[in-house]
Formats: C-alpha cells, structure tokens, sequence
C-alpha cells in the first residue's frame, strides 16, 4: 500500500477548491444515515404498536413521520450523490487537462517510443482510476467509515450483547478482502495494458490501410489485434472471476450472519427479553452494516486498480520536456531574421553517437541557405533545433543575436515558421487550416495568403470552397493542394524565419513544379533555410552546408563547392552537366525555367 499512499499524496493536491464539496457529500451521507436509522425504529414502532396490536390509530403519526424522514432521506441522498458525481468529475477534467497539457509539451522522441494508443489509454480509463482513488475514494472511506460506526452503535444501542456476538464474524469480510485484493489489482492492471495495446493495433492499422490492403496484409493485422484482444480477454475473464468469487464468499459470510442473529433473536423472543419489532430493527441495523463493511473490504481491491493507474500517470508527468521556457525571458522585439548556429554538437536522448557534431553557420536576413547531404546525415536534426524542439548538447543558436534558451518559445515559434516534410493538417475546415497560421486573421487576409499561395482557385472549386472540411488522411485534397494549404498558412504567419524541410519530398514532379512559385513568394524577403535533396535550387542559393555524418563537410556557394568538394559534386550528380552557371547574387536572373522533363525545381 506505498504505492497507494505514494500516489494519494502526489494527485490530493488536485482536489483543493473541492473539498469543502467531499465534505458536503460526507455530511450528506451522514444526514441519510440518521434519516436511515429514524425509520428503522418507526418501522419497530409500527410493529410492535400497530401491526401486532393491529390497531390503525397507532399507524398514522409513525407512519406520517416515516414518510417525512424518507422524504428528506431521498432528497439529501440525491444531493449527496449528484454533487459527489459532479466533484469526481471535475477532478477527472482537471487531471486530465493537466496531463494532456503537460504530455503536448514533450518532446518528439517520446512519441517516438510511446505507442498512441497506450497514451490514448492512460487519459481516459487511467485517469478516471486516479479518480477513484482521490476523489470517490476519500469520499467513499469517510462516508463508509462513519455508516458502518454508525449502524454498529445503533445496533449495539439495542441490544449490545447480540451485537457483540454478530460482530465476531466481521473479520471474516477483512480476510475475505485480503485474501483476493492482489490478484484483483493485478488483473485490472493487465486489462488496462491490454485495452491500451488494443487501441494502438486497431489505431495503427487503420492508419496504415493502404499498405495493410496493398500488400495483403490483412491476416497479419487481424492475428496481431488477435494476440492483444485475447490478452484482454484473459485479463477481463480473470478479474471478473476473481471479483465474482469475492463477492460470493461475502455473500455467504453475510448469509452466516444473518443466521446468527436470527437465531439469537428466536431465542430471545421465545425468553421474553425482545419484541419482535426490536430484532426486525436490530437485524435492520446489522443489514446497513453490511454494505459500509463491505465497500471497506473493497477499499483495498479499488486502491489496487486506481495504484496501477496512478503509476502509468505518474510515468507521463515524469517524462521532462526537452526544452524550457526562459526564466528570464528577453522582451520581444521586431525580428530581423539572422540566425546564427555557433559550434552546435547534439545527440538524441538515449542515442549512442551525436546526429550533429561542431556545426557553425551564419544565414543573415533574407539569404536562402540550402543544407543538403546524404540521407541519415543530421538535416532533419538541424531543423529540430532551430526551432527549438530540443536544445543542442553544446554550443549555441542565436536568433539576432539573441541565444535561442532566452527567447519565449511562443515568440520564438510566431518568428520561425516550419514548413515540415509531411504536411500537417487540423481537423477542420480549409480556412480553419490556413487561419492557424495566424489566429483571428480577417477573410481577406486568408484569402489573400492563399491566393499568394497559388491555393485559391482550387479552393473555391471545392464543394464547400474554404468552408469545406479536412481532416489528418483526407482525401479531399491532394498531397500538393496540402502543401499549398500550408505554404498559405505560413505566409499568414509572415515569419522573418523559414525553415522548410524537403518541401517537395513526397509530390511528383508536376505538384513539385505548382509550388515553385508560391514557395519564391514566400521566402522572398524572409532568412530561409531549406533542407533538400533537390539540388536544382542549388545555383541560386546564398549558400549551401553540405552535411555529413553529423558533421559540416564544406559551405559556400555551388560554384565554390562544385570546384572543390567532391561529396558535393557527387550529391549533385545529373545536375552538375545540366546547372547553369551561378546568378550574380543569388536572384533568379539567369535562373533557368522548369521543363516538363526535370524532377522538381525550385528556384527564387
Ligand atoms: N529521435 C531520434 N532518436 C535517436 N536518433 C535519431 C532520432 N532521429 C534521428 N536520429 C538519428 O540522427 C541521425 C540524423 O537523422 P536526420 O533525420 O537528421 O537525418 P537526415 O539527414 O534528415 O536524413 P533524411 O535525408 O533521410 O531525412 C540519423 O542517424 C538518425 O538515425
């Protein structure tokens, strides 16, 4: 139970602001035990005054005054349990809005290594355990906790030597609890693991149906939802067995109790010393006591399941971001856009060798800088770190001078905008999509970043023109309408910093070639630092990195490079016979226009 209190102790925290309703709800229960107790001797009244005298004018003032405390007993008993509801609930809202936000905050790699649909599961069915243990727990500790002192006074107020004698046999619900709390706990926790391993199955293949149904893979998909589903089923089939069996052997526990006392109560009424009233209302007692006693045997079976959720909580809280917010934040200030990477070393958390080793370059504001280098080399990576999804083990970045770490992350993402390989799509409407890039910007404006970004047309010949709807995998548009999508979203964002990763990568020659001239328009004026493998860019760049294995093999421009860098020569390759000689300063005077027959070209 250290683990319990482990986990009682970090969540409790979250409950301040609805205490004082827990203690509502106590003294809720409190009310309907007293309204309880009023009518069990009402009823013994009526017994032994009417029903056995058989006289009706001894019925009506017990009668009437039953009545009344059910009455207040029902009333106090919905409060109890709507407001209980609502305070659970609202720790459930809490909890998970602070989970989830915390979780948005972590970085790349942990997603990675996390499989969705086991995060799926621990922010809904694990924070709901947490509930129980926190909330409904306490509540249903302090309320059970006074019922059951409560009935075994009221029982011991009547007849304390039958009371004695009945509570002998309470022990017997503690063993029956400790005997099975373990392996319940466990079982919950295996049906948790299961049903967040079934949801990552089921979510991973329908998210990858193409290649499921293209290479046939369907068997394989049903044998590994299969293999999760009957884990599942074992777990579920294994607890549901064991609670069962619990709660039998409490029943026949009970049953022995009941026996007792009505065996003791045969034996009193044929003595003389109990009227039949008084052992209804005793037996009455000792049966309230019964479900208090019970839910406190349980306490260890639900502090069980809730301890297993609470730790795969605790584990997502523990996880760190990979970057922080400055203490002290520098005030913001109109960007310029130099960005300059000085002596940058990085490894991925938990890699065995750095993706980046000692790189230094500076892109002033307005260059175009091309980083290009064969596949594995560190370009993504470099593009991580501009934009700050982690920080470099060594050396530093500046944006204008400034180190990144001191820049607010919000400022610092509202003045770098990346435009990443996969295009990444809202759940929404068009105009929701290109409006993210620049919330509450005007119908103009969208309008205006998208037909800058060669997407109007094509948006309003869709059904529902910018109200039409999109969703991550649809199908409405095609790869490059998405990609103009997003070219239009980070024009509205209007970004001194691009950072544009393989921007063609994925789109056949004729979608590459439709975003030619949005993307000009969109790097025109602002730093950009594009990572391609397309080289054709590459005479009009103010300067290309070649990188490799992590490290910057030689910078300059592709006149440069082309005399004296071989690897760059090599990753130029087709290109080299057919690249014209370098514009002047880097301007699209000279640049030679795309023809049908080249792969994706891209130039200022
Ligand atoms: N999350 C990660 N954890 C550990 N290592 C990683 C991670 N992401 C990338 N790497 C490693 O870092 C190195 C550089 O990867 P990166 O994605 O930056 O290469 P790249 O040059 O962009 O490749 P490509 O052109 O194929 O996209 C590779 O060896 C890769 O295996």
């Amino acid at each position: 139970m250290k683990e319990a209190r482990e986990a009682f102790r970090r969540f409790w925290p979250l409950t301040r602001g609805d205490r004082r309703w827990m203690l509502v709800v106590v003294a809720c229960v409190v009310v309907s035990a007293l309204a309880e107790a009023a009518s069990v001797l009402l009823f013994a009244d009526l017994t032994d005054n009417a029903l056995q005298a058989g006289s009706l004018t001894a019925f009506w003032d017990p009668a009437g005054a039953w009545l009344g405390v059910a009455a207040l007993g029902a009333l106090v008993g919905y409060l109890g349990n709507s407001l209980a509801t609502w305070t659970g609930e609202r720790f459930v809202l809490r909890l998970r809005a602070g989970v989830f936000g915390h979780v948005q905050d972590l970085p790349p790699h942990f997603f990675q290594r996390h499989r969705r649909g086991d995060l799926v599961e621990r922010l809904t069915g694990d924070v709901e355990a947490i509930e129980q243990l926190v909330v409904s727990g306490v509540v249903g500790t302090a309320s059970a906790a006074f019922s059951a002192v409560f009935y075994a006074a009221a029982a011991l107020w009547l007849r304390w030597d039958l009371a004695l004698v009945t509570f002998v046999l309470a022990p017997l619900f503690l063993l029956a609890a400790r005997r099975f709390s373990g392996r319940i706990g466990q079982a919950s926790q295996d049906e948790r693991v299961a049903d967040g391993a079934i949801t990552s199955v089921v979510e991973e293949s329908l998210g990858n149906i193409v290649l499921t149904q293209a290479y046939n893979r369907r068997r394989d998909e049903e044998r590994r939802l299969d293999a999760e589903a009957r884990a599942w089923m074992r777990a579920s089939v294994r607890g549901a067995r064991l609670s069962e069996r619990y709660e039998q052997l409490v029943e026949v526990v009970e049953t022995l109790c009941v026996l007792s006392v009505i065996g003791l109560g045969v034996w009193e009424i044929s003595a003389g010393r109990m009227t039949l009233g008084a052992l209804l209302a005793f037996a009455a007692f000792i049966g309230y006591l019964y479900p208090p006693v019970r839910s406190l045997g349980r306490l260890g079976l639900t502090l069980t399941a809730a301890t297993a959720g609470a730790e795969r909580i605790t584990e997502l809280l523990d996880a760190r971001p990979s970057v922080r917010d400055p203490e002290v934040p520098v005030p913001s200030w109109p960007v310029r856009g130099r960005v300059g990477v000085h002596g940058v070393s990085f490894r991925y958390p938990g890699a065995d060798r750095e993706s980046l080793t000692d790189v230094t370059f500076t892109a002033e504001p307005g260059q175009l800088i091309l980083v290009t280098g064969a596949s594995g080399a560190g370009k993504s990576t470099l593009s991580t770190l501009l934009t700050r999804f982690y920080d470099p083990d060594k050396g530093v970045i500046r944006l204008d001078g400034v180190p990144l770490t001191d820049v607010p992350l919000e400022f610092l993402r509202e003045n770098t905008a990346l435009l990443p390989q996969q295009t990444l799509v809202l759940n929404g409407t068009v105009r929701e999509n290109i409006e993210c890039g620049r919330p509450g910007a005007t119908d103009a404006e969208i309008e205006r970043a998208a037909r800058s970004a060669a997407a109007h047309e094509f948006i309003t010949a869709l059904p529902d023109g910018y109200a039409t709807r999109i969703a991550p995998g649809t199908a409405a548009l095609s790869g490059g309408q998405l990609q103009r999508v997003a070219i239009a979203r980070a024009m509205l964002r209007a970004a001194p910093v691009l950072v544009l990763d393989e921007p063609t990568a994925g789109l056949d020659s004729v979608a590459a070639r439709q975003i030619v001239q949005p993307l000009r328009r969109l790097m025109s004026g602002r730093t950009t630092i594009m990572i391609t493998h397309d080289l054709s860019l590459a005479p009009d760049a103010d300067r290309i990195l070649v990188v490799d294995a992590g490290r910057l093999l030689d910078a300059g421009t592709h006149d440069e490079l082309m005399t004296r860098c071989g690897a760059y020569t090599a990753l130029v390759g087709p290109w080299s016979a057919a690249a014209p000689p370098r514009a002047s300063t880097g301007h699209p005077a000279g640049a030679r226009e795309p023809r049908p027959d080249d792969t994706p070209v891209l130039r200022r």
